[in-house]
């Protein structure tokens, strides 16, 4: 459903992306896991066209996403950090971003399980740094989307939010969409995820199912078999 093709971004001397080759299907769960600064958040960046590749290309559906908007519609993103107009409330934000929008059909799932009805008066500013989480991720999901990119989705969630977010994930992948998700808490990608990318230095280190890990390590955690492949110095 995703390709990156021989990608390289620069910035300055830092090479972020040192060609980069990864596909992606639809109906899986992926998580890009990496250390800080290994250009995990460059690639979902050069996927939503946020930052534009110095060479290579993204494809969506067999088609080349460089220098065209249209796909976008296609991806819901949820990002590290969120930046909302401050004054606006809650109910406001979900109105406007259904203004801006085109959708077919609105997944209000999300939106019901996380209570937001109940906040909807209260404008962003005075929200807790988990609330935001909670709005970013409605609002990921909103649109019904055939790719979700979610970058940390459940830094900030408490245990119950965390919960209700990965059964939504789950959900989506086996409805047939693709998930791609960051995080350093690989504790919360365990039953989470289908498949790793493990970037270091802007280069992909390899790009595994699951499943496989587990054979190859004889580890079931995810944590664990990680720790493993760093043993090794990669598999
Ligand atoms: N706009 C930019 N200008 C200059 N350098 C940048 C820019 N964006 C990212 N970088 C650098 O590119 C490298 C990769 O950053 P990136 O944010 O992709 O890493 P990451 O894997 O997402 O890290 P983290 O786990 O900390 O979120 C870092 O060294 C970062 O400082």
């Amino acid at each position: 459903m995703i390709r990156f093709t021989n990608i390289y971004k620069r910035f300055g001397r830092l090479q972020a992306l040192d060609n980069i080759n990864l596909s992606f299907p639809a109906s899986k769960s992926v998580a890009l896991i990496g250390p800080n600064g290994s250009g995990k958040t460059t690639l979902i960046k050069s996927l939503l066209g946020m930052v534009v590749p110095d060479k290579g290309d993204i494809t969506f559906k067999d088609s080349s996403i460089l220098g065209s908007c249209d796909y976008r519609a296609n991806i819901g993103y949820m990002p590290q950090i969120s930046s909302y107009p401050e004054n606006m409330t809650i109910s406001q934000v979900m109105e406007m971003m259904k203004d801006i929008r085109q959708y077919n059909k609105l997944d209000e799932d999300l939106v019901k399980a996380f209570k937001l009805p109940q906040l909807a008066g209260k404008p962003m500013r005075t929200l807790s740094g988990g609330t935001r989480q909670k709005v970013s991720a409605c609002l990921a999901f909103l649109f019904n989307p055939e790719v979700l990119v979610l970058d940390e989705p459940t830094a900030g969630l408490d245990p119950v939010a965390s919960g209700i977010l990965q059964d939504k994930i789950l959900q989506e992948t086996k409805n047939g969409k693709l998930v791609l998700i960051t995080s350093h808490i690989l504790s919360e990608l365990d039953d989470l995820v289908d498949e790793v990318a493990y970037l270091q230095d802007g280069k992909v280190q390899f790009h595994k199912q699951v499943a496989a890990l587990q054979a190859e390590t004889g580890e079931q955690k995810l944590v664990r078999a990680m720790a493993r492949v760093m043993e090794n110095g990669g598999l």
